[in-house]
């Protein structure tokens, strides 16, 4: 490890300084853990700052309501922070208007949510083609279907989310999020709405796939051994970053 806590020799892929978020609340909708930041805000998160290696993976992890879920949200543009700066593969995400983020997060990331997000209309191939017709590719079908191959779904690529198990679901979800090869890979409790077995089978196709392309990867969890198989951890509390653990070195 350097002094900034990446493994040494490794370039940053994302980098975030001094984050903040406040968010304006309903009366009596304060939480009275982190108190009211005066006329009405709440502040989910406090100066956090954060480094993720390319290659990398970073295991967030920290109790129910701590902000994890929206530190996540700021990474992947989906959210401003109040203040800070999200520097992602040297684009600083606050000098894009909305067009340039979402096409910056089409090109750059995948995301794995809870719910899987599947469009429930579309059937599975139509669900991974989406990025690709977003992003203009001409052989879409065809990656589409090798992406379905990889999660050992090439035999369901006309079911709807409606006719797949949870497992398959989120299989699906992975596929999606790995199909246009993004730098980088956000998840959020990719597990929580599968039994164990299943979210440890899912798991595994992810960090093979991670693996794999070399994609950074940043996962929040609640499950300690499914922080333990990143590279760093990352804990979180009260809308702060309390620690950062490196869990093992990397293999070099
Ligand atoms: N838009 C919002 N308005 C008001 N409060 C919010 C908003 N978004 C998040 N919060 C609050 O901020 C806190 C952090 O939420 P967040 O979802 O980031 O936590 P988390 O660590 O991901 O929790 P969990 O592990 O339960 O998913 C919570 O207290 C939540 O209620």
């Amino acid at each position: 490890m350097d002094g900034d806590g990446l493994p040494n020799g490794r370039t940053t892929l994302v980098e975030a300084q001094d984050l903040w978020l406040t968010v304006p609340t309903r009366a009596g909708a304060v939480n009275p853990r982190r108190g009211d930041a005066g006329q009405g805000a709440l502040t989910i998160l406090h100066d956090v700052g954060l480094r993720v290696a390319e290659g990398e993976a970073l295991g967030i992890v920290g109790p129910s309501g701590s902000g994890k879920t929206s530190l996540l949200m700021l990474l992947a543009g989906l959210e401003r922070p109040t203040r800070g700066t999200i520097r992602i593969a040297g684009t600083t995400l606050g000098a894009l208007d909305e067009d340039a983020l979402a096409r910056f997060r089409r090109q750059t990331m995948g995301i794995v949510f809870q719910s899987f997000q599947l469009i429930p209309t579309m059937t599975a191939l139509e669900n991974v083609l989406v990025p690709l017709e977003l992003a203009g590719r001409p052989d879409g079908a065809a990656a589409a279907r090798a992406a379905l191959d990889a999660v050992g779904l090439g035999h369901r690529l006309d079911h709807l989310p409606g006719e797949l198990s949870g497992g398959e679901q989120q299989r699906v979800a992975l596929a999606r999020a790995f199909v246009t090869r993004p730098r980088l890979l956000l998840a959020d409790e990719p597990t929580g709405n599968l039994d164990s077995r299943t979210g440890a089978a899912v798991m595994d196709l992810m960090f093979s796939l991670q693996r794999q392309y070399g994609t950074t990867l940043v996962l929040i969890t609640h499950d300690p051994a499914l922080a333990a198989r990143c590279d760093r951890r990352l804990r979180v509390d009260d809308g702060r970053v309390l620690a950062d653990h490196p869990v093992r070195e990397p293999a070099s």
